[in-house]
């Protein structure tokens, strides 16, 4: 097996597109750091999942990298460069260089899928004809040649990610993060993002690094992965050796987890979320928002969740801020009721 983790290597070694050392980052108010000690390398050009538990600190990683945050101690390097070292400009340049692929696909929606693929290239000022230009034909190389024209509300969920990828290739990225790009997806439309990524790293050689708590994306897309939980590094390898031989518990526990299988009625959606706990309140808290819980598993940063909400509300996002408020609002044991 190819060496995927190099602790030790310095300066950089010239095959790793992403190098970490000894990263932590803890977030502000907070008593426990997201990332503790993560070390870890990936290979340039390679498929890399990184995949955990809901709160495992996945996305924190791919802040850090996008350079959306600082590490508060360690190494961070991108592409051989550290990007809290670099000018603004540098910085700049680099960030147009890492292209990022959301779960809720981030259009905006008073653009149509043309004017959301070329506003990278107008940031950077691109003249308008080139950007048009450039921007029909990836729009083609996503398979929506013939929608350019419709906005973000007139797309399906698959044929909005296409466009998110799109809009993330305008500047030619050396390096691709997805952040869970296919959860918010049916698995129809799931399969055809994730061949589609995969296509797009061959052809482009750029390195991909693709972010999921579901194995079966890892199992379908990459060349590498990497597994944390709380934090840490539990397990790293080639994807072929560490599935057919996982060494530990949270890898196995992954591999044993599938979406539930939920026959869903008209106007509703299935979303996996990091719930605080399960008591009462945040119980009645989901109920009144229209959810229900289809599948749980407390953690210890959680509770791992797939819930079954209405379609309309597919960003779940402010309904899990109001209930880490209402978890927040709770009298630690024994202050009283
Ligand atoms: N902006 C923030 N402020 C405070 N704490 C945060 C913030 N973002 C994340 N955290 C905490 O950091 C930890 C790691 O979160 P992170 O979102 O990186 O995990 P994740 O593996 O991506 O989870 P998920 O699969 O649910 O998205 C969690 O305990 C989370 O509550």
């Amino acid at each position: 097996m190819t060496q995927f983790i190099s602790p030790h290597a310095t300066p950089p070694a010239a095959d790793l597109a992403l190098e970490l050392r000894h990263v932590r980052k803890t977030y502000p108010g907070q008593a426990v750091p997201a990332l503790r000690d993560l070390t870890l390398g990936v290979p340039r050009g390679s498929r890399t999942g990184i995949i955990g538990r809901s709160g495992a600190g996945k996305s924190s990683l791919v802040r850090l990298i996008s350079g959306l945050e600082t590490p508060d101690a360690g190494e961070l390097w991108v592409q051989g460069e550290p990007p809290h070292r670099l000018s603004q400009a540098e910085r700049r340049a680099r960030q147009a260089r890492t292209g990022l692929v959301f779960q809720h696909f981030n259009l905006l929606a008073q653009r149509t899928a043309l004017g959301n693929v070329t506003l990278p290239l107008e940031l950077l000022g691109v003249p308008r004809a080139q950007r048009d230009a450039r921007a029909r034909e990836l729009l083609a190389q996503v398979g929506l040649a013939d929608l350019t024209g419709r906005y973000p509300a007139q797309l399906s969920g698959g044929q909005k990610q296409r466009v998110g990828i799109a809009r993330a290739l305008a500047t030619d990225p050396d390096l691709l993060l997805a952040d869970e790009a296919t959860s918010a997806l049916d698995p129809e439309s799931s399969a055809g993002i994730l061949e589609l990524l995969t296509q797009i790293q061959r052809e482009r050689d750029l390195t991909l690094v693709i972010v999921t708590h579901q194995m079966e994306v890892v199992r379908a897309v990459t060349t590498h992965v990497a597994v944390l939980d709380a934090g840490q590094l539990v397990e790293s390898g080639e994807t072929r050796a560490l599935l057919s031989a996982p060494r530990h518990p949270v890898t196995r526990a992954l591999l044993d987890a599938h979406r539930p299988e939920v026959a869903l009625h008209a106007g509703e959606a299935l979303q996996h979320v990091n719930l605080p706990d399960l008591n009462p309140r945040t119980l009645s808290a989901l109920a009144g928002s229209g959810a229900r819980i289809v599948q749980a598993q407390a953690h210890p940063q959680g509770v791992d969740a797939w819930l079954v909400t209405p379609e309309e509300r597919g960003d779940v996002s402010a309904l899990l801020e109001r209930l880490a408020q209402v978890a927040a609002q709770r009298p630690a044991p024994g202050v009283g009721a």
